[in-house]
């Protein structure tokens, strides 16, 4: 299997140079060159087994050569024995035709866990392969920082600087990445938004001297190993609902857009999804462009849902790839009028191609409130408020398809905004028991790229080390 960039610019690269390039080299995001074909009986097959055989089925075509079948089955069992839940991703029923897909059993109880415990284990692993070490840099509204600490604190491979929006994170979620106390892992807090750390992380990218000089690697979803890892419980969720026999719809809360993209990933392969909706919250950026065509950053707003607080998706660019005909030269242009100005304009067959298979809806504070409200009321269910957007955005679009939404965060994790919205207070599970006591440390810097390259030389060992990558 061989990977591609959107822009077009950058070599093509096998899975494992992939999964340690992250972005690529012409600022791009590398796809597969081929979607695997998954067939019927192979998906007719899914129902009933376990979620680790079937992420090994789903994800061993993207792989190909790169990992030999028994070190990437091992690898699969380890990241998901870390789920307490035999289901690692559980459905619940809280409608006639409407499900939730539980994706928060893992370490720190978000979505992202289920892409970033084999990601470190299949990161470290191509590292000792070739005896490189890396510097992992990433950038967070709240989750994947978490997701990524926890992954990989202790790595002997890898150092990991994550860099978070100032006060614009739950406490909880701060906690995660500040208390590990592992020497590899460097949490800083960033005077800005969500939309600047990422910024500052694809400029860290596009700087090609600093990159060869730390061995960057990056595990935000612009990296294709996360999307890849996601791409599976689109999967166990339809088998285990009727498909390939029965099309099933998802609702997805939505803020880099990599989530919903590895929904997107599924129907390519073969998996009959009727629709595929992105929910927003008040920074409905993706809402916005699916009405008018017209792709416009207007300034992050801040939310109960806070991880998607997030104006730039990045990965909105491998959809545009995909809805062309895989136009780089298109990509490229509006990525640039997006640098450029804060906007770009798509084109018609472009956006009617999208809207072909997606729809999308918005939903503000006061309904999230309500939904988390109404949803313990009718169904002694607690919803996360990232969960919440998504469910009311799924109740107005529920057709003949069963709907699975993606609920993609504990309610622990947000227990202010949850207990204003309905008067219940979550209580976080024993494994984070004692979480709120532990010792912080964390270090701020300012929104400034000189500044933070220079932070991360001093205490990056891939760059000073004879193994560098
Ligand atoms: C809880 C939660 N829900 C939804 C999202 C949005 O997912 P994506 O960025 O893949 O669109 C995030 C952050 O990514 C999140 O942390
Ligand atoms: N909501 C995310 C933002 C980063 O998204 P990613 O999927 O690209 O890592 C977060 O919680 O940090």
């Amino acid at each position: 299997m061989e990977y591609v960039s959107t822009r077009g610019e950058a070599p093509r690269l096998g899975f494992a140079d992939t999964l340690l390039a992250g972005l690529a080299g012409d600022g791009g995001l590398y796809v597969p060159n081929a979607w695997p074909q998954l067939s019927q009986e192979t998906i007719r097959s899914f129902r009933g087994r376990p979620y680790s055989e079937i992420a090994y089925e789903v994800m061993a075509p993207f792989v190909g050569e790169d990992i030999a079948a028994d070190d990437l089955k091992s690898m699969i069992d380890d990241a998901y024995a870390t789920f307490p839940h035999p289901a690692v991703a559980p459905l619940v029923q809280i409608g006639a035709n409407h499900f939730l897909l539980e994706l928060f059993h893992g370490p720190t109880l978000a979505f992202k866990d289920v892409a970033m415990q084999l990601l470190a284990r299949l990161m470290d692993h191509v590292l000792a392969e070739r005896g490189q070490r890396a510097t992992i840099v990433g950038a967070t509204s709240g989750d994947t920082g978490g997701a990524a600490i926890a992954a990989f604190a202790g790595s002997e491979r890898a150092d990991i600087f994550i860099l978070f929006p100032n006060g614009r994170v739950s406490p909880v979620q701060q906690r995660q990445m500040t208390t590990s106390g592992s020497a590899n892992v460097h949490a800083v807090s960033l005077d800005g938004t969500f939309d600047d750390c990422q910024a500052l992380v694809k400029a860290m990218f596009n700087d090609r001297r600093f990159r060869a000089d730390v061995g960057l690697s990056g595990v935000n979803s612009i990296n294709w190993g996360r999307i890849m890892a996601q791409i599976v419980y689109y999967f166990t969720a339809a088998a285990s609902l009727g498909a390939p026999d029965r099309q099933v719809s998802f609702t997805v809360p939505t803020g880099n857009f990599g989530d919903i993209f590895a929904g997107f990933a599924a129907k390519r392969m073969g998996l009959p999804i009727d629709r595929l909706i992105v929910a927003t919250n008040a920074n409905d950026i993706l809402d916005r462009t699916l009405k008018t065509g017209r792709y416009e950053t207007d300034g992050v707003e801040a939310t109960m849902s806070p991880s998607m607080d997030i104006q730039v998706s990045s990965n909105f660019e491998r959809l545009i790839f995909e809805a062309s005909g895989r136009d780089a030269d298109l990509v490229r242009g509006l990525m640039q009028q997006l640098s450029q100005s804060g906007a770009f304009t798509l084109p018609n067959t472009v956006i009617e191609t999208i809207r072909n298979e997606f729809d999308a809806g918005r939903t503000d504070e006061a309904e999230t409130a309500r939904t988390i409200k109404n949803v313990l009321t009718r169904q002694a269910y607690l919803l996360d408020p990232h969960t919440a957007v998504a469910v009311n955005v799924a109740e107005a679009l529920l057709g003949e398809a069963p709907m699975v939404t993606l609920s993609t965060a504990h309610p622990a994790k947000f227990p202010d905004a949850v207990t204003q919205a309905c008067g219940r207070t979550p209580d976080l599970p024993p494994s984070h028991a004692d979480l709120m006591q532990k010792r912080e440390r964390f270090d701020t810097i300012a929104n400034d790229l000189d500044a933070l390259q220079q932070f991360i030389r001093e205490r990056s060992r891939a760059g000073n080390g004879a193994e560098a990558a």
